[in-house]
């Protein structure tokens, strides 16, 4: 940790060019607020190693900022209820399952429309724009399904791409793979980046690589997922991080919910800092999707609060942060109950995801 940076635990030593200030300007204060916001894409730059060449990042620091976050800084009654109102908006509700089946994704897209049960919603005062969830996230082969059981909800789908979870087919199949889910109807390609271009440090050929999967996204916006469990260090996630948005990455996603660690706080924070320098130098806004492994409603709140105080209001929305679950919304929906009614239910009475 460069320790001129005061409690700065993912600190860049970074040259100091001309850097422009976040282009965003903060929505106002109020977080029940609905909506897929249309979100300015991220253009990218030249490839700049010295951007993130001499970075350091100081782990047990790292750690320590990240522990405050699930402990005292937690929020209470109504205004939990409106943060996890929130969290629910901000989630890509996924399967990604060897048995997945069109069924399966029409039931999960009725969940997506509708993913808090009627009674609460009505007990929130939301039923007049009842909330949905940020996109459904499916395999290729389902993303046809998914469309059809949406149409007409406003909500996206995103789809996996580019031999997920791997990532190790040959680059033609993998942007073909980006084409076809494209093709399909998928408005977001949640990449996988190739694992071992970050732990030989080529940073040319994953740049190149990430070029050519957003040029093949066309119109969709990319989501890049780091597999930051395979990274080996946090000085590793940041320069994946950087060379990610440089490349032209909508969002930066930690994992795919398949390695041994997939989302952790400390690697969130990491990407986040990374993702805020590049904001720093660029002006421009990316998003950030924290995935696998987050469950419950406690795991949405301390992700809610490190975007919140790492960068602010607009990180509230789910133009600029999703949260990628498979299996997060059935312990919302019973927090949100407990809110309404006094009284905790069973996780099972609460239906899929
Ligand atoms: O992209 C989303 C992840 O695959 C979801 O992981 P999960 O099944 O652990 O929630």
């Amino acid at each position: 940790m460069d320790k001129t940076d005061k409690g700065t635990p993912a600190a860049s030593k970074k040259p100091a060019p001309a850097a422009p200030a976040l282009s965003v300007v903060p929505t106002g204060s109020a977080l029940i607020v609905s909506g897929q916001g249309a979100h300015a894409r991220n253009p990218g730059t030249a490839l700049k190693p010295e951007w993130f060449e001499a970075i350091e990042v100081n782990l047990s620091a790292t750690e320590r900022r990240a522990a405050t976050l699930g402990g005292r800084r937690t929020v209470k009654k109504e205004y939990q209820a409106a943060w996890l109102v929130k969290a629910v908006q901000c989630i890509d509700l996924t399967t990604l399952a060897g048995d997945d089946t069109p069924g399966r994704v029409h039931r999960l897209a009725l969940k997506a429309r509708r993913p808090i049960r009627e009674d609460i919603v009505e007990a929130l005062g939301l039923a007049d724009a009842p909330p949905t969830v940020g996109a459904v996230c499916v395999y290729p082969t389902m993303v046809a399904p998914a469309v059809k059981a949406l149409a007409g909800s406003g909500i996206p789908v995103a789809s996996v791409a580019t031999g997920f979870p791997a990532g190790l087919t040959p680059l033609p199949q993998r942007l073909a793979e980006i084409r076809y889910a494209v093709d399909q109807g998928a408005q977001e390609i949640d990449i996988v980046i190739n694992r071992a271009q970050v732990l030989t440090q080529d940073w040319n050929a994953l740049y190149d690589e990430i070029r050519a999967m957003r040029e093949a996204c066309g119109e969709a916006h990319l989501k890049a997922i780091l597999a930051t469990g395979d990274l080996k260090t946090l000085r590793n996630v940041y320069k994946a991080s950087m060379v990610a948005m440089m490349a032209g990455s909508d969002f930066i996603k930690t994992s795919t919910g398949k390695e041994d660690v997939n989302a952790t706080l400390p690697v969130s924070l990491t990407m986040i800092r990374a993702l805020r320098d590049y904001g720093e130098f660029t002006g421009e806004a990316v998003g950030f999707k924290p995935a696998g492994g987050l469950r419950t409603a406690k795991d949405a709140l301390a992700w809610l609060a490190l975007m919140k105080e790492e960068l602010g209001r607009p990180w509230l929305e789910p133009n600029l942060f999703r949260i990628g679950a498979s299996s997060m919304l059935a312990d919302i929906e019973r927090q949100l109950e407990h809110f309404v009614t006094g009284r905790y239910s069973a996780l099972t009475h609460h239906a899929l995801a």
